[in-house]
């Protein structure tokens, strides 16, 4: 019978029991939802602070100097980038709508890396007119195009050449960038020549080489073996003349959900710096974009068991959340911890738990032995990254609420979406 993480809740800080009640720091799940019902997001402040501080430690750990860029597609609430801008961080963005929310959260344009496969050229020109960093550029014609829109707009855009290392990162074919047959990143060979070319554009100028090769990645190997592989293109490009200020190596450091062991930051970032260093490379800037390992395990979803329902072959508990609030399990059949906010004593039963969604795919865990009764409050775990951000309207469902926890106090920092807000911008026929 699958157990997962009863009664302690190890690699989810500030978020675990009180005797048999679930906290968020000093706050009961509970509370809560009762304030503000559910589904609802729910982040702990501090344990955001504390990863985020990880890295800050590991980065200082080193002689080399470490920009970090916090991911903002992984949870990109005001309330959360703000956080992050408090303490220095910069981003890593995707599009100009995460980039305005950057700004509007507080964060410097000028600690901003732009990635991304498919920028739009007004993208890029916002991106250009407020002075980011960098943009990560993954093909020839980006290139092209995005020195079209810097001549236009009279500027000369940074770049970094997003190289697509070929490795396998071991993890979910969905989320795996850096293999040769993904969309992602330019080839060696590609990148070498780009980079010649890149010297015949005037509004362009190379400064860095970039790579991710994918997310909830849990060993060092696969960085490495990418890290060598970028470290032989850039000398191959400074022998021909670039000069390669910094080197990205992107995100995807892997979390928690059940029984994973991922590396802590220290144990990602020392050797991926010393194997820099001892190449004779520990004078450029290393640029790193961690998002889930910031945010997953600092959040829960808390949602409502609605009915317990059970046919001739299986228990399934229906809840108030659906896989419009949390894709993640129906999308990659990934699998998050479910406990309940009150534990009780009993015999459990396997429960598959499933939203109100008309899809058979609306789960949310399987097999999950519970002791549970109708109403009760269940908290899906590591929901922190990729949840909320991914959450849609299908079936005319509002998304949920998110709130973030500091110390005793709960603030609403995004209400719940109500029916009327979905169809507010749309029209009826003359
Ligand atoms: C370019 C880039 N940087 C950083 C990240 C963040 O990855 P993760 O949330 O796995 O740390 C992603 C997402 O995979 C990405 O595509
Ligand atoms: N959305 C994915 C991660 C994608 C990372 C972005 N490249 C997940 O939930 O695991």
């Amino acid at each position: 019978m699958k157990t997962l993480l009863l009664p302690a809740l190890p690699g989810h800080p500030h978020i675990d029991y009180v005797g048999s009640t679930l906290k968020i720091e000093q706050v009961t799940a509970s509370a809560v939802a009762a304030e503000f019902g559910t589904p609802t997001y729910v982040y702990s402040r501090a344990s955001i602070e504390e990863a985020a501080q990880r890295y800050s430690q590991a980065a200082q750990a080193s002689s080399v100097h470490v920009a970090l860029r916090y991911a903002v597609k992984a949870n990109s609430n005001l309330a959360v980038l703000q956080l992050l801008a408090r303490l220095g961080w910069g981003f890593d963005i995707v599009s100009a709508g995460e980039l305005k929310r950057v700004l509007a959260a507080g964060g410097e344009a000028g600690k901003v890396v732009f990635s991304g496969v498919g920028k739009s050229a007004d993208d890029m020109r916002f991106a250009l007119d407020v002075g980011v960093e960098c943009f990560n550029v993954e093909s020839p014609s980006e290139l092209a195009a995005l020195n079209r829109v810097a001549q236009a707009a009279g500027k000369v855009a940074r770049v970094a050449l997003r190289v697509n290392p070929d490795v396998d990162a071991g993890t979910h074919p969905y989320i795996s960038t850096g293999l040769k047959t993904n969309k992602f990143g330019i080839s060696q060979d590609q990148a070498a020549q780009l980079a010649l070319q890149t010297a015949q554009l005037e509004q362009v100028q190379l400064v860095g080489i970039a790579c991710h090769i994918g997310s909830q990645i849990t060993t060092v190997e696969p960085y490495l073996d990418a890290l060598d592989k970028v470290l032989d293109l850039v000398e191959q490009m400074e022998h021909k003349g670039a000069k390669i200020e910094h080197i990205d190596l992107g995100g995807g450091l892997g979390i928690r959900y059940t029984d994973e062991t991922p590396p802590t930051p220290q144990e990602w970032l020392s050797p991926l710096l010393a194997r820099i260093s001892a190449r004779g490379f520990g004078h450029r800037t290393v640029v790193i974009e961690p998002g889930r390992s910031i945010v997953g395990n600092a959040g829960v979803l808390l949602t409502r068991t609605l009915f317990l329902k059970s046919t001739p072959v299986k228990h399934f508990a229906v809840v108030d959340a659906g896989m419009n609030d949390l894709i993640r399990p129906a999308l990659y059949s990934a699998e998050q911890a479910v406990v309940l906010a009150e534990q009780r004593e009993g015999s459990a039963l396997k429960y598959d738990i499933v939203g109100p969604v008309c899809e058979s795919a609306d789960w949310l865990a399987r097999d999950r032995a519970l002791v549970l009764e109708e109403g009760d409050l269940l908290a899906i775990l590591s929901s922190g990254a990729y949840g909320m951000v991914m959450a849609s309207n299908y079936n005319s469902r509002g998304r949920p609420a998110e709130v973030m926890i500091d110390g005793a106090t709960a603030t609403l920092i995004r209400p719940r979406e109500t029916p009327e807000q979905l169809y507010a911008s749309e029209r009826l026929l003359p």
